[in-house]
């Protein structure tokens, strides 16, 4: 007899394509059917029948307190009962671009948009308006959301499936997108060489955290600060999964380089479907209605998504002990998977950094997009279906981020690893 989960997923492959409405979902390179989640309360997850899993998928990163938040719940209700969406100015909006420009350290001024994706269109479209030129330089691997000019050699479902470059966009659309290797600075040079005057943005997730987890090496960030500014082009930093993660100034925090624009989505919308950009203010006053670079949107700084993530980041702000919580958790789990490794002679890489984290099945260090495709993905398969086998959700890729909650307590972690001794002990 077919689970819930099954018989849900093939009515969904009759009116949904793949059965999903985002393709990291489908289960796509692990094959099996989807877990599908009924609800979800602190750091776990429960299905359709009722099975919990205790999940580091976290809606991919907003749910860093932990699922359903007591507070974040109460505040979207209280919003909701409000009326939920007016399409005019809100005082809640003015509250949330005042606590980031305080608390990014890039935002002069900041424009609300509703996904990470509509945020790194934007930011471009700023960048472009303002230098004047259309060249845009992305990293191989680096994953900025189904924007046509940026799914070239990217990362997230894109390398999931294999799909280098997606077909449906126009050759003008990325014919002015040009790629860079991730941790090469030659690369870079090249680039800037070849096309000069011309290139309006560099745009980086400064860990990349769409090909697996990638760290940036030592010095790249400022080099890449250092060769825009040379340049007369803009670094943007997409955030989308950095920003509010690696602290509350983001990775432009911790990696201390500022760049001229900034990107982040889903988690300063605690959940609720959000995104930003924002940066100096001499390039966002080109924005509409102040500029000629045209961005709009009728559910931008939608009330309840304001109240969500407001919410959000003002427990952040007020606890900042939250980030040492999370970077004990994140490197207790990396320092028993390393021990684990060596244990069984495992051939793969754990890498991570605070809450991110990505154990790659291969036997070299990853620093880049094409050695983090020597991986087997297949191995992965059979280890990620151990795992939820025995109630441990984790992103069904190889190219995704595992990410860590404040729910979460150091048994949890415990519990995780005890059960990757138990695989890996298989496998030996
Ligand atoms: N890596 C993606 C976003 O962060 C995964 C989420 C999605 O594409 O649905």
């Amino acid at each position: 007899m077919m689970s819930r989960s099954e018989s849900l997923f093939e009515r969904a492959k009759r009116v949904l394509p793949g059965g999903v409405n985002s393709p990291v979902r489908a289960y796509q390179s692990v094959g099996g059917c989807p877990r599908f989640i009924k609800k979800a309360e602190g750091t776990y997850v429960y299905d359709e029948e009722g099975k919990r899993y205790l999940d580091y998928i976290g809606s991919w990163g907003p749910m860093i307190l932990g699922h359903n938040h007591p507070e974040i719940q109460e505040a979207v209700i209280g919003a909701a009962r409000n009326g939920l969406s007016f399409g005019t100015a809100t005082e809640m909006e003015v509250q949330m671009g005042e606590l980031l420009c305080e608390l990014v350290p890039c935002f002069d001024m900041v424009r609300m948009v509703n996904s990470g994706t509509e945020a790194v269109m934007s930011a471009i479209r700023a960048a472009r308006g303002f230098t004047g030129r259309d060249k845009i330089i992305k990293f191989e691997g680096c994953y900025h959301g189904h924007f046509d000019a940026l799914l070239v050699k990217a990362g997230s479902g894109v390398m999931t499936a294999g799909i280098p470059d997606s077909s449906g966009v126009p050759k003008g659309c990325a014919k002015d997108t040009l790629t860079a290797v991730y941790n090469d600075m030659d690369s870079v040079r090249t680039l800037f060489e070849d096309n000069q005057g011309q290139i309006a943005a560099l745009i980086i997730e400064p860990v990349a955290a769409n090909m697996g987890v990638v760290l940036p090496e030592e010095g790249f960030l400022k080099e890449l600060r250092k060769i825009c500014t040379q340049n007369g082009t803009l670094l943007i930093f997409d955030e989308v999964i950095t920003g509010f993660r690696l602290g509350l100034q983001g990775a432009q925090g911790a990696y201390g380089v500022t760049p001229d624009l900034a990107t982040f989505g889903k988690i300063i919308g605690g959940g609720m479907p959000v995104g930003c950009y924002g940066g100096r203010r001499e390039i966002m006053e080109m924005i509409a209605p102040l500029g000629s670079v045209y961005q709009a949107g009728t559910l931008s700084g939608n009330p309840v998504a304001m109240a969500a993530g407001l919410k959000e980041l003002s427990i952040l702000k007020e606890h900042p002990e939250i980030y040492g919580h999370l970077e004990e958790l994140g490197e207790t789990f990396r320092s028993g998977v390393r021990d684990i490794l060596k244990k069984h002679g495992a051939k793969c890489q754990i890498t991570g950094t605070g809450s991110l984290s990505c154990l790659f099945f291969t036997d070299i260090p990853v620093t880049n997009y094409e050695e983090a495709k020597t991986s087997d993905v297949q191995a992965f398969a059979d280890y990620f279906h151990y795992m939820l086998d025995h109630g441990i959700h984790l992103a069904p890729s190889q190219f995704e981020a595992i990410f860590f909650n404040n729910a979460m307590k150091p048994k949890d972690v415990d519990q995780t690893l005890r059960v990757m001794d138990s695989y890996f002990a298989l496998k030996e």
